[in-house]
């Protein structure tokens, strides 16, 4: 196994609170790598260090998704995104003005001709392939039948599936979740824990996934990092991990391991 992100020697503090300390994590290509850990412990500051939300203090994050090892640091989120990294939030983000077939050609079209702009058919290389490409992420996301339908007035389990479907119409090759099922009910949940997976027969995307819910965790994961107060505690499997001693000590007051 190859590894597609390292991260090394990673320090971020924040007037004097020391957000990273010293994170070392190899992601292995294909994996699903669940980042878990207490309130604070820094798992969005992590995961802002490899999009360019946030710059280390020290250490390097290295890409090696497009053949060369590339050194994240410092590089703009954009920039990042355009290398094959995209991140899902917390509360998914989609235009919630524009109809699901909408929001899916918006992505579909940066992805061909690096145009963001709806009225922008001018510069797309060839107006069928875009439709041909938002319809069949649409169908692969259970989402087709609604395409008309405005994205505001939809169920947070079906943004999240319209989300996901505006990351994969850029074909990426590593996926940033943090807390993708945060807020969710347990059908909600169920529904997009399936739908990570159907997403993992069928695309080699290898998935960052920072997560709360042990259910998640455990459904999905291939390796789990634990985190707490900034550091690496313990690494490995999500067997492993359960019945960790240092693990369960740093969820101690929270658990629920
Ligand atoms: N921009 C910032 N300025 C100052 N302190 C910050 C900033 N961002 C995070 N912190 C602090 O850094 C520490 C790590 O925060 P972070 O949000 O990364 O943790 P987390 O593991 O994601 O927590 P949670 O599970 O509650 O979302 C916390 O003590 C937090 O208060």
């Amino acid at each position: 196994m190859s590894s597609i992100l390292t991260v090394e020697g990673v320090n971020k503090n924040f007037s004097g609170l020391k957000a990273l300390d010293d994170v070392n994590i190899s992601i292995e290509e294909g994996s699903v790598h669940a980042i878990i850990g207490p309130n604070g412990a820094g798992k969005s500051t992590f995961l802002n260090c490899l999009v360019g939300r946030l710059i280390p203090d020290t250490g390097t994050v290295t890409y090696f998704g497009q053949g060369k090892p590339e050194n994240l640091s410092g590089v703009a989120p954009h920039e990042i995104n355009q290398k094959g990294i995209s991140r899902v939030f917390q509360t998914p983000e989609v235009f919630e003005e524009l109809t699901i077939f909408e929001n899916a050609m918006i992505p579909v079209m940066a992805h061909l001709d690096g145009s963001y702009k709806l009225n922008s058919w001018g510069g797309v290389l060839s107006r069928g392939e875009v439709i041909d490409h938002a319809e069949e992420i649409l169908t692969d996301m259970g989402l087709i039948d609604k395409r008309d339908v405005h994205s505001g007035s939809l169920s947070r389990g079906d943004k999240r599936r319209l989300e996901l479907a505006m990351c994969l119409a850029q074909e990426p090759k590593l996926l940033l979740l943090d807390e993708p099922t945060a807020g969710m009910a347990r059908a909600d949940t169920n529904n997009t824990i399936d739908l990570l997976k159907k997403i993992g027969e069928t695309r080699n995307i290898t998935k960052v996934i920072i997560e709360h819910d042990m259910h998640v965790v455990f459904s999905l994961a291939t390796r789990v990092s634990v985190l707490a107060r900034g550091h690496i505690i313990a690494e490995g499997t999500p067997n492993e991990m359960k019945g960790d001693a240092r693990v369960q000590e740093a969820y101690l007051g929270g658990a629920h391991l």
